[in-house]
């Protein structure tokens, strides 16, 4: 008995490391209940000497975030509630030091709290609300971050990690639902818990709504001046997916393996990052765990899922000769049926070690085989309105092929190219090639730039797939382009279509010495993006001489808050 109370002691040691006052307590755990040390000295050890050791007190990092990422633009997001409500910042602060270091007054703030009004949405998807302050303290209101909550609802809420300016909380009961909520709509049974796909309980058009409203909000945050100046134009309305369940080509499940394996030790769970606790769903399971066990995932492809069932069916075997976590690539690779039977390469196996194969039928009767590729460096092929892309499997390319005709088209119908000119094109941060080889053929010569060599090998190799000679990838950063550029500049147009951080100052300053008649820039993050225009238009030389005609979203994630924005500016 007595040996079975210290090995409980050495556990709680190790799992709450923070102490404070003789109690240990966990920061961010739902339950914040002090646990009592252990009073007595260890059996046969003289009494120390020594002072007591000192008590480390808790500070608040700052974290240099960058203000485009989620956490960032929330910043954004709580003082536009504030001005809204006539509160200032003082108002909705949160004593850090004293919640970090006091577990009683810790517990004041960690609470329960009931008949919350969800006001609005945060760009990442989660309901944001406004709470009176913890009884017998000084802060007057508080800022709450409320996973699958939804504007209108009114729910009940545990407030279980405090942040300087807002507070992150679990949804644990919906009191009367938003009319925007429709349960019906879920079918994931891991909603509640799983971080993607907080959008399911809304009908498609409203997410394509709110999509929008995403949209404006960013250029309402980082183009100020835009806005202000009434230089931007009405925002569209977004383009919605083909396939709102089934279009994601690629999945990266992962998993986490402990850097000591007790002898407990049992199959870790195998799927994506969890968000908050399921209370409010009691059919789901509470997780404790950081990743959510998935065996299934509705916006994955078929051929997505089948790979994510064999992966699951190996990790089930194979988990203990792990030494630390990892993530398993599924990505989807096409072949036409027509071609003459090809060695698929190396591709997710099933139990009896064959590679799993599904055969798609396509609108116009024909038919393409899938497979599933999990070695990053294996060629993928990808079908798109006809040309064929090849890259490393866990190189770039988009995820959801069924909306990548329409962006084509609305790219293409943008540039609107002179019927009796020499049109050029810059597709800068080209990847693969899927927009230079796309529009190659409407234009007399594209120049691609990109900084991966594994991708500008594989868009010179997708412009001869596809027999087009007037493309040439060249490789590097995106402003290397304009090092030596020779096509004339009134007659070149430029799409840019760069990572989630955007583009810097360098290029976008190039970009506006160099003076395209065209730019169509094309984000996974329309923050980064508002950031980039406004710099553009604002601060680079020629910048004033252009138009914004359009700015609109295309929902690559149906399901999910992710939103891709297309903007098309004109020089005037
Ligand atoms: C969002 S992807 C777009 C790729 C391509 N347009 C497509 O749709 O397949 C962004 C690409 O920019 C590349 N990239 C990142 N930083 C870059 C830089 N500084 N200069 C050029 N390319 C860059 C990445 O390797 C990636 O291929």
């Amino acid at each position: 008995m007595h040996l079975l109370k210290r090995s409980v002691s050495i556990i709680y040691n190790l799992r709450f490391q923070s102490s404070f006052l003789g109690s240990f307590y966990t920061m961010s755990s739902a339950s914040l209940e002090p646990i009592s040390l252990p009073q007595k000295r260890p059996l046969g050890r003289p009494e120390s000497t020594k002072p007591p050791k000192k008590i480390k007190r808790k500070y608040n990092k700052k974290k240099n975030v960058d203000p485009t990422s989620p956490g960032g633009v929330l910043g954004f997001e709580i003082e536009h509630l504030c001005k809204e409500h006539g509160l200032s910042l003082a108002d909705i602060s949160n004593p850090m030091d004293v919640i970090l270091n006091d577990s009683s007054i810790q517990q004041k703030y960690h609470r329960i709290v009931d008949e919350v009004n969800v006001l609005s949405l945060t760009s990442n998807g989660d309901g944001i609300a406004l709470i009176d302050g913890p009884a017998e303290t000084n802060t007057k209101k508080q800022v709450a971050i409320v996973p699958f909550g939804l504007p209108g609802d009114v729910v009940s809420i545990k407030v279980f990690k405090s942040h300087p300016l807002h507070v992150e909380c679990d949804l644990l009961k919906i009191l009367s639902p938003s009319s925007m909520r429709n349960d019906s709509l879920v079918d994931c049974k891991y909603f509640g818990v799983c971080s993607g796909c907080q959008y399911q309980p809304i009908e498609y058009a409203q997410q394509l709504l709110l999509k929008r409203d995403t949209i404006v909000n960013a250029y309402k945050f980082f183009a100020p001046i835009l806005t202000a100046s009434g230089k931007l134009p009405d925002m569209g309305s977004t383009v919605p997916s083909p396939l709102q369940y089934s279009y994601r080509t690629k999945l990266t499940p992962h998993f986490e393996i402990p850097r000591r394996k007790t002898q407990d030790f049992q199959k870790p769970s195998f799927g994506f990052g969890s968000k908050g606790r399921p209370k409010f769903r009691p059919e789901i399971v509470d997780v404790n765990s950081s990743i959510v066990d998935i065996e299934e995932c509705l916006i994955g492809t078929s051929i997505i899922n089948t790979g994510l069932s064999n992966e699951r069916k190996k990790f089930e075997s194979t988990y203990n000769n792990y030494k630390r976590g990892a993530t398993i690539l599924l990505r989807e690779n096409t072949t036409p049926v027509a071609d003459p039977p090809v060695e698929t390469g190396e591709g997710s196996r099933d139990g009896t070690g064959e590679i799993s194969k599904a055969e798609v039928e396509l609108p116009d009767g024909s038919k393409q085989l899938k497979t599933c590729v999990t070695e990053p460096r294996q060629i993928v092929t990808e079908i798109i309105n006809g040309n064929k892309f090849q890259f490393s499997a866990g190189e770039f390319f988009q995820n959801n092929n069924s909306i990548l005709p329409d962006i084509i088209k609305y790219v293409q119908d943008n540039l609107k190219l002179d019927p009796n000119g020499e049109n050029y094109l810059v597709d800068a941060y080209c990847g693969s090639g899927l927009f230079s080889i796309s529009c190659a053929s409407s234009v007399k010569k594209v120049i691609g730039v990109e900084i991966s060599a594994d991708s500008v090998k594989f868009a010179t190799h997708n412009a001869e797939l596809n027999n087009i000679e007037n493309c040439e990838f060249i490789t590097g950063k995106a402003e290397k382009i304009f090092a030596d550029i020779q096509l004339p500049r009134d007659q070149t147009s430029i799409i840019l279509d760069p990572p989630r951080k955007g583009c810097d100052d360098v290029f976008l300053t190039q970009l506006s010495e160099f003076k395209p008649k065209k730019i169509i820039y094309i984000s996974c993050n329309v923050h980064s993006q508002a950031r980039d225009l406004e710099y553009f238009i604002n601060n680079t030389s020629n910048g004033f001489q252009y138009r914004i005609d359009s700015i609109r979203g295309f929902d690559f994630f149906p399901q999910t808050h992710h939103v891709e924005g297309v903007a098309v500016l004109s020089l005037i």
